[in-house]
């Protein structure tokens, strides 16, 4: 487990309270995220890049915790690991999976940007962050004096800590990339924690303001970071002909059932 904290906004009476868990997987290094708001009488929960080999462990973590989960989401179709959505939703009945519309892949619901994803009086807005592949979403927590403070980003592999996800397949392209991190994610309030699927390098979080200091990609001219791009070489991920096609319905699920798009409020 690499960190855990609740945090508690400070500026309202009624005092709602995230719980966050930052979950990892060694073998692809991924980060999984637990949330849930302890407020509501249900505690609602809901995991963010779940991975299917530590779907024991995330659910007895929300059953230890007493949390209702209702949302298996992921931020983007993976290409280095199987998504455990599919398989959570054959364990807890009820559980809706989520990824965006632009992905093209099945899931309960299909989101866009714009949308809001609730878990009882909190929420997650969704940032269209394409690049690393054509439907990766940001999810951002809500703004609001109702909302935790500082704001949370989970970028998926948009943004890495000190570094972005590839562009060389699945729908990638540098520039979409560029415009997306510097549209949707550096335009958030500077102290907004950043929380990546992956890290690679023994870094849990960031912030935006800490990344548009120091990030060697972003931090470029789009031109540099275009050639960063396409002469970064690495081997392409050793699941990505068993990920990919899993991912596109979510790992395992019933694709008979009809997906239906998220409102915006
Ligand atoms: N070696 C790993 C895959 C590593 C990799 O390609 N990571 C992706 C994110 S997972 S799609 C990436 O975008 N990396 C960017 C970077 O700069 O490292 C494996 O074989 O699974
Ligand atoms: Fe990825």
């Amino acid at each position: 487990m690499a960190a855990s904290y609740t945090t508690r906004s400070s500026s309202h009476p009624r005092s709602n309270k995230l719980l966050f868990r930052q979950l990892f997987e060694k073998e692809s290094s991924t980060y999984t995220y637990l949330l849930a708001d302890l407020s509501h009488p249900d505690k609602p929960a809901l995991l963010i890049d779940p991975v299917d080999k530590m779907v024991e462990r995330d659910l007895s973590l929300v059953k230890e915790l007493g949390l209702k989960l209702i949302y298996a989401m992921n931020t983007h179709v993976h290409a280095d690991h199987v998504t455990g959505s599919g398989l959570i939703k054959n364990k807890i009945p009820g559980v809706k999976s989520i990824i965006s519309k632009a992905s093209n892949s099945q899931a309960d619901l299909l989101i866009k940007a714009g949308d809001k994803i609730c878990f009882g009086d909190l929420f997650l807005e969704v940032r269209a962050t394409p690049g690393h592949t054509l439907g990766c979403v940001t999810y951002v927590t809500g703004d609001g004096p109702d909302q935790p403070q500082p704001r949370m980003a989970f970028t998926g592999d948009a943004l890495l800590i000190r570094g972005c996800g590839r562009t060389d397949f699945q729908g990638g392209s540098s520039l979409q990339l560029y415009k997306s991190v510097h549209s949707q994610i550096f335009t958030l309030p500077k102290d907004t924690l950043l929380f990546p699927a992956h890290d690679y390098k023994g870094f849990t979080v960031s912030t935006v303001e800490e990344e548009m200091l120091y990030n060697p990609r972003l931090t470029k001219e789009e031109e540099a970071f275009k050639n960063i791009m396409e002469n970064l070489k690495l081997p392409y991920p050793k699941m990505i002909d068993i990920a990919v096609p899993a991912n596109m319905v979510c790992g395992l699920q019933d694709v008979s059932a009809k997906p239906v798009e998220a409102t915006s409020n």
